[in-house]
């Protein structure tokens, strides 16, 4: 596998192309995020998607009520337990999300070079004519020629579901609209999206923080997918996630969604602890020229300081068909390329007819990407961006790559506390797997004695390479030196097992001994 890398930089050999891939254990480095939904909820269709490489699972409060999502993630649980396979829980909130409720539940066709009015009088019903909107500040926000979007496939607002909306009145309230395609929405509930407008409400909406008090604590949710338009909105999401009990150790992820969260880009990713970026909003926020350049270099930011990164909106059109088109593979590739973490399935595995089958065709994509991805440049990237003097923890996990790649291992083991020391090994984007062992620790909070772990485990499944294994509590974390030998057997047997560690491969492993952090290389017998 290491024998004669490819690199996208030098020239390839066009025949080698046309090798088949071989297979392994772990399906891509890179990890797929699903949204479960209607054509995702069941478990054996959850058991599929996970034995196809989904590692996260997003719950969506834009739609549906708490005890449906409850049902859904009975079955992950169910799922988990039968298949064996981690799976980390992400909450989705609605936020500032504009939304018109179709009540009537037929569908709305609305005919190019007709008129439309948006009306915030949610007394109304929608029709061809009318829409009612939850923004009662609709009016003030808009001006004669502005450009709305409507409904969910929203790139280029040219598709037969989405509709692409002209302002050419504002009177009272209310706001009269040219329509410019002619489409027909589905469905009880449409997205709306104004560009470049500022929307008050807040990101944090009091239906949020209901949900997130209620279903997010009851389910220990592991990561918070946050409609971010300001570093100040993942601080107040902090601050409310402090009093929560078990979700202070929620990680929040910011959704960069609009012009404002690009423009705050830095101070967020400074306070997030990872970042989405929902190109579907995004998509039709920028100037189709620039969207890719806001990707590639928010990925590169994120990179450059460790923290995950999820693309989102990617083969949008295998909701309703088995192959991908031609410029949805390659973006695939290219959002591995650049750097992402995670790639996050949307309608394709909430609604769509082929959720497994989109998993395992994203995976096979992102896979064949990592193996032409220049490690070496980006290592040394990555390396000066630090710049002299690095943290000792920087320096060892910079190290235990370089030395797994230069002696080949194929796998380096990690042993981490609170994921940092495992993160940072990501960070370096080595080419063969990381297994995390998350070493619980013992803790207290005045009112009750418990083992940290579960949360630091089930975060590192959104990150490229990680793939933890949460070790035994009943091996005691202070006595470091003989106990972590044991504990190193039980990683060992672990990657044996899965098969992605043989009989006289090397390993790489990274651990402290007494007060030393070390990097050792092991040759193993059999
Ligand atoms: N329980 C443990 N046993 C052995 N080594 C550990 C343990 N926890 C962390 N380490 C190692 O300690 C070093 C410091 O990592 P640090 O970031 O402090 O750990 P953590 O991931 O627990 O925050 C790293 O080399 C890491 O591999
Ligand atoms: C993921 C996105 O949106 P939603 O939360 O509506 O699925 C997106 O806009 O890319
Ligand atoms: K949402
Ligand atoms: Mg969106």
């Amino acid at each position: 596998m290491h024998s004669s890398p490819l690199l996208l930089e030098e020239p390839i050999r066009m025949a080698s192309i046309l090798e088949p891939s071989k297979p392994t254990f772990f399906p891509a480095m890179t990890k797929i995020v699903g949204t479960l939904g209607p054509k995702s909820r069941s478990v054996d269709i959850i058991s599929r998607c996970l034995d196809s490489g989904m590692s996260v699972a997003r719950f969506d409060f834009s739609w549906g009520d708490p005890e449906y999502h409850q049902e859904t993630l009975e079955n992950l649980r169910a799922a988990i337990k039968s298949t064996k396979k981690l799976c980390a829980v992400v909450l989705d909130t609605v936020g500032p999300e504009l939304q018109i409720v179709n009540t009537t539940d037929q569908p709305i066709t609305l005919e190019e070079d007709t008129l439309v009015v948006l009306t915030p009088d949610q007394s109304e019903e929608a029709s061809s004519n009318l829409l009612p909107i939850n923004f009662s500040g609709i009016s003030k926000a808009v001006k004669k020629g502005d450009t709305i979007f409507i409904g969910k496939y929203l790139f280029t607002g040219s598709e037969t579901a989405s509709v692409w909306l002209e302002v050419s009145e504002v009177d009272g309230d209310d706001v009269t609209c040219l329509v410019r395609n002619t489409a027909t929405l589905t469905g009880s509930l449409f997205t709306v999206h104004i560009s470049q407008i500022h929307i008050d409400l807040p990101s944090l909406t009091d239906k949020d923080k209901e949900v997130i008090s209620t279903w997010g604590v009851r389910n220990n949710i592991d990561i918070l997918s946050l409609y971010t338009r300001q570093a100040e909105d993942i601080c107040h999401a902090r601050e409310f996630l402090s009093k929560l009990g078990d979700l202070k150790q929620t990680h929040i992820y910011a959704k960069i969604e609009n012009i404002e969260g690009l423009k705050h880009f830095d101070e967020i990713l400074r306070e997030a602890d990872g970042i989405i970026l929902a190109r579907g909003n995004l998509g039709i926020e920028l100037p189709p020229e620039k969207v890719f350049l806001f990707q590639k270099a928010a990925i590169y930011k994120c990179n450059m300081v460790g923290k995950p990164v999820v693309v989102t909106r990617v083969v949008d059109s295998m909701t309703d068909n088995l192959r991908p088109t031609r410029a949805e593979a390659t973006d695939v590739a290219n959002a591995v390329l650049d750097g992402s973490d995670a790639i996050l399935l949307g309608a394709e595995t909430l609604r769509g007819q082929y959720p497994v089958e989109t998993i395992s065709t994203v995976g096979k994509i992102c896979a064949e990407a990592e193996k032409v991805h220049n490690q070496d440049l980006y290592f040394k990237k990555a390396v000066k961006y630090v710049g002299e003097r690095m943290s000792h923890l920087e320096s060892i996990a910079s190290s235990a790559v370089r030395a797994a790649i230069k002696v080949r291992a194929s796998v380096i083991i990690c042993f981490t506390s609170s994921g940092r020391a495992a993160r940072l090994i990501a960070k370096y984007r080595p080419t063969m797997p990381v297994i995390s062992v998350v070493i619980p620790q013992l803790k207290t909070n005045q009112l009750r004695w418990t083992f940290t772990g579960a949360f630091e485990a089930r975060q590192s499944l959104i990150v490229r390479g990680l793939f933890p294994m949460l070790a035994d509590p009943r091996h005691p974390a202070e006595s470091k030196s003989g106990t972590n030998e044991s504990i190193l057997k039980v990683a060992l047997d672990h990657g044996k097992a899965f098969g992605i560690i043989k009989p006289h491969d090397r390993v790489v492993v990274c651990q402290k001994v007494g007060d030393s952090s070390v990097v050792k290389i092991i040759e193993l017998e059999d």
